[in-house]
């Protein structure tokens, strides 16, 4: 057996980049063969054209980080963020702003994920539908008027094809639609999910476009853009995020907050306590910049999971960083949570005043590195949903405030 001792490079591009890689890989996307280099960017930006002349609605990238090492001339390995090995690029260029171009090859990693046998490809449902004439329909939901599909099918004498555009959260629900769609059409139309990431409205249309040519169409409907009706505040997802100094009052208010919903009864209510978080989730982790944003990751990755579930998640670390706390909101949005992001702005004479835990001595007597206010830097939140000064102010009151906020956004009633 022969090891291999060379380093592989590898990365996990994102659920948009993963989706386009797919169809690049499918063929769905021809004649695109990788991901778009400089000269094909500017030319799509420009023309709606590649470089060659090509017709190409849509600048199809990979980015990657400054730091990964990747150049021109080597493999990258591509993974899905479960780690498998999904397709090699052959990188042709990387430019400066991060751009990594070239051809991609499948590795052959298995399908996976709601309806995956669902999805195939254009030259697999060409050869099945063995030169037929085809409607295509792609959606992004329900479909309002199949009589016109059926009309249109019979008039052409063609098989339909319902082309799914499932992508993210509400992914499987298209899918659904299309299945129940399928029942009230002529007998032999086929269902084949396509993991087509939306664009603007024009760009989306002529993909959609091209991905009907590809799988064989002769005429393409484009189904009805989707409604979509978010539930209402006190059924979504909710993450409230308090960020502040040691001491401010975070733990606290927090504890007062779950103690207060908890009496109401209205919502589940998960806590996700800072030295809870660093005892276990974020066991063996420093006080770096690193480390600390890797905290509020983790912290952030588990309260949006409870989060995508209707519940309701309370985190309280420090969270210096705005970029960070940043990064929270998003990933309570893309689960289609909302995000409360409450500063408690108690300024550190009070903070180091109150000192509960003797570490602001510490701090100040240079035995403790890095103490945030003191030796490492706290970023004031300008998105704060609510500031809260607690000096002065009894904890009952701060509770009150936080509970307010929650109230009027219609979050609990
Ligand atoms: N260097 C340094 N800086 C700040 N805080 C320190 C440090 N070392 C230990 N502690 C104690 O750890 C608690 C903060 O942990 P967090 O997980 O909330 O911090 S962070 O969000 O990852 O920055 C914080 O607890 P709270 O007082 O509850 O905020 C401190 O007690
Ligand atoms: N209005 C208030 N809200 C929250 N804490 C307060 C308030 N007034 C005084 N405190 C006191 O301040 C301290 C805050 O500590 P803690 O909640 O552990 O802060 P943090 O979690 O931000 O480090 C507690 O001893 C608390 O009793």
């Amino acid at each position: 057996m022969t090891e291999t001792t060379e380093p592989t490079l590898d990365w996990v591009p994102d659920a948009r980049e993963l989706a386009d890689l797919e169809l690049l890989l499918s063929g769905a996307f021809e004649p695109l063969t990788g991901f778009l280099g400089s000269a094909d960017v500017v030319a799509v930006e420009e023309t709606g054209r590649l470089a060659d002349g090509t017709r190409w609605p849509d600048p199809v990238t990979l980015t990657l980080p400054h730091h990964h090492p990747v150049s021109a001339g080597q493999d990258l390995t591509l993974r899905d963020p479960e780690g498998a090995a999904i397709a090699v690029l052959s990188v042709t260029e990387r430019t400066d702003d991060g751009l990594v171009a070239g051809p991609v090859k499948s590795l052959g990693a298995p399908e996976h994920g709601p309806f995956a046998r669902l999805r195939r490809s254009p030259a697999e449902v060409r050869a099945e539908l063995g030169g037929r004439s085809v409607l295509a329909v792609t959606m992004r939901g329900p479909l309002d008027d199949l009589d016109e599909i059926t009309a249109t099918a019979r008039e052409l004498d063609a098989a339909v094809l319902l082309l799914p555009l499932a992508f993210g959260e509400g992914g499987p629900a298209v899918v659904r639609a299309a299945l129940k769609a399928r029942d009230r059409l002529p007998p032999g139309t086929q269902v084949v999910v396509v993991p087509l990431a939306p664009r603007e409205p024009e760009i989306d249309l002529e993909l959609r476009e091209h991905l009907a040519t590809a799988y064989g169409a002769d005429e393409h409907l484009a189904g009805p853009e989707p409604v979509t009706l978010p539930g209402p505040p006190h059924r979504r997802g909710l993450v409230v995020f308090f960020t502040g100094l040691s001491g401010s009052g975070k733990s606290t208010i927090a504890r007062g907050l779950r103690d207060a919903l908890l009496e109401r009864g209205t919502r589940t209510v998960t806590y996700l306590d800072g030295d809870v978080a660093r005892r276990l989730l974020s066991a063996g982790l420093t006080f770096s910049k690193q480390d600390r944003d890797l905290n509020i990751r983790r912290i952030g990755f588990v309260a949006a999971e409870v989060a995508r579930h209707g519940g309701l998640a309370i985190c309280a670390p420090i969270a210096p960083y705005a970029a960070t706390r940043d990064e929270v909101r998003h990933m309570a949005e893309a689960v289609g949570a909302d995000f409360v992001l409450v500063h408690v702005a108690t300024p550190l004479e009070e903070c180091e005043r109150r000192d509960r835990k003797g570490l602001y001595a510490k701090a100040r007597a240079g035995l403790i590195p890095e103490f945030t206010g003191i030796s490492d830097p706290y970023e004031e939140p300008e998105d704060a949903d609510l500031t809260l000064d607690t000096t002065g102010m009894t904890v009952d009151r701060a509770v009150e405030s936080v509970v307010g906020v929650l109230n009027s956004g219609g979050w609990i009633r």
